[in-house]
């Protein structure tokens, strides 16, 4: 797990006047770390490498590295489209004149470059770009090279949002910390993997305390019997409720049972053709130990919702039960939500905390989460999207290991399975959470068909293999 911050100058404050590190030292740890980057990756001296310097210090971790890296390659470009305004900038464009280095302000030759740099905007972007600032983006950003962005890709703003456009990475080595503007939905598109630089200080001294998180592969934990002398009744019963689309419903009962639960039972109205090994049944069945409601529900008789709904075990909500007012009645209860923005906005609604649009709710995603973790900090929410959120109370943790493998139908309902799985077997609401987004998204980023081809099957396959 990595920290998350949604501003970093704090932290480099600290860096001045706690450990007497200076900006410039700052920087040359900046540029540092982007020439390892180009290292790592661009291994021949007959190669190009481009750098894009802009006005400011991002520019001047640019300027930075063109110095680093004299000599190491044959051509070195640094293009500076315009006048240099900040101090560092300045320093760092006079380091280069004293080396003998030129630099230019157009680029006309734009092939047979192996590496871009983008160092045109960083963490002071704070308006839209202009004309200039758009053509130079849609100009690197048809080069075929590989592609690092300084800090942030130029173009994604402090909020993660993307002005007109934006620098498209292969990777973003970002300074010193991770920033909640690099881990937006938008930003996904943008900044490639993501590398975090050391600037001087190991991250324990150059980060504070936070209650945001980046989850990591590593911080899986999957469900593993440690226990010898069991039976299936250590390992709960899951029941999932099938409304009128079945399907959903299904797929969560066999993800559940994929995932460790001892029993899983489908509760049905009619019976219905199911794997062998899930049962059916009218009614809860009196061991039950968590519930999944909500996929596929469809109309539901509501007195039979609220008796669902009152039974004292673990649930994870989902889908149609986001439309639902009765729902309202059992947020003041640990219990797992796992809505898609136009769901959350749904819920917003109901709870009179907002009523947005998906626009403007996938523009401020932590925002709106946080809003709703406060008034009901007993609730897990697990918000979809490109990049999880998942929040209890004031911690967040953000799952950015999806992909758009996981764009279908059944995908969320595999989610609501897994989930329910680990409540069943007695998991915390938010390990429950956590682990099963890290699984979801673990199985489909090794899934090694073509991208679009990912059925629940496969991914069930895959969490099994995990
Ligand atoms: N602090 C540290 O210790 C360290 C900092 N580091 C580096 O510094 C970076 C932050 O530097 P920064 O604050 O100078 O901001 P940056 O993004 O370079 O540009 C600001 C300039 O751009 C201008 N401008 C803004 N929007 C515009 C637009 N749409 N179109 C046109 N112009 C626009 C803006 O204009 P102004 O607001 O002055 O009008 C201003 O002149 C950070 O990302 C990291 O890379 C690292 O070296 C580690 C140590
Ligand atoms: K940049």
């Amino acid at each position: 797990m990595q920290k998350i911050f949604d501003e970093v100058s704090s932290l480099d404050k600290k860096c001045y006047d706690k450990f007497s590190l200076s900006e410039d030292l700052l920087m040359e740890h900046a540029a540092l770390a982007l020439k390892c980057e180009v290292n790592n990756k661009i291994k021949s001296y007959n190669s190009t490498i481009l750098i894009v310097c802009g006005v400011g210090n991002n520019g001047a971790d640019g300027l930075a590295l063109a110095r680093l890296l004299q000599d190491e390659y044959l051509n070195i470009i640094v293009y500076t489209p315009f006048e240099v305004k900040s101090k560092m900038a300045k320093l760092q464009l006079e380091r280069l004149k004293l080396l003998g280095v030129n630099t230019t302000n157009s680029l006309r030759k734009v092939f047979d470059i192996d590496c871009v740099v983008d160092s045109l905007f960083g963490s002071g972007l704070n308006k839209p770009l202009k004309k200039e600032a758009i053509d130079i983006l849609e100009k690197i950003n048809s080069i075929e090279a590989y592609k690092i962005a300084c800090d942030i890709p130029s173009g994604v703003d402090n909020n993660g949002e993307i002005k007109n456009s934006a620098f498209k990475a292969d990777v973003t080595v970002t300074m010193g910390a991770l920033k909640t503007s690099l881990l937006t939905d938008g930003a996904k598109e943008f900044t490639g993997i993501i590398k975090k630089a050391n600037l001087g200080l190991s991250s324990s001294c150059y980060e504070n305390q936070t209650d945001m998180y980046l989850l990591e592969q590593k911080d899986l934990k999957l469900p593993f019997r440690d226990n010898i002398n069991t039976h299936k009744g250590n390992y709960g019963h899951a029941c999932v409720v099938i409304g009128c689309k079945k399907g959903a419903g299904v797929i969560a009962s066999s993800a559940a049972f994929s995932f460790g639960a001892g029993l899983v039972t489908a509760i049905v109205h009619e019976e219905l053709q199911l794997p062998y090994y899930i049962m059916q049944s009218h009614n809860l069945p009196s061991n039950v130990t968590a519930i999944a409601l909500g996929m596929g529900l469809g109309l539901y008789d509501k007195n039979e919702l609220k008796k669902i709904l009152n039974t004292n075990v673990a649930k994870v909500i989902d889908a149609d039960l986001f439309y639902e007012k009765l729902l309202l009645d059992y947020l003041n209860q640990e219990i797992v939500l796992t809505p898609h923005p136009k769901e959350f906005c749904s819920l917003l609604k109901l709870t009179k905390l907002a009523d947005i649009d998906i626009d403007t709710l996938q523009s401020n995603r932590f925002k709106y989460v946080k809003l709703f973790c406060k008034k009901y900090p007993k609730v897990t929410l697990l918000l979809k999207g490109a990049n999880v959120i998942i929040s209890q109370n004031n911690k967040v943790y953000v799952n950015c290991l999806g992909t758009s493998a996981l764009s279908k139908g059944g995908s969320g309902d595999v989610l609501s399975g897994l989930i329910v799985a680990l409540l069943a077997q007695g998991y915390s609401f938010l390990q429950s959470a956590i682990n099963a987004s890290l699984a979801h998204t673990l199985a489909a980023k090794n899934f090694k068909s073509n991208n679009y081809a990912l059925n629940p099957e496969d991914l069930i396959e895959g969490i099994k293999n995990l």
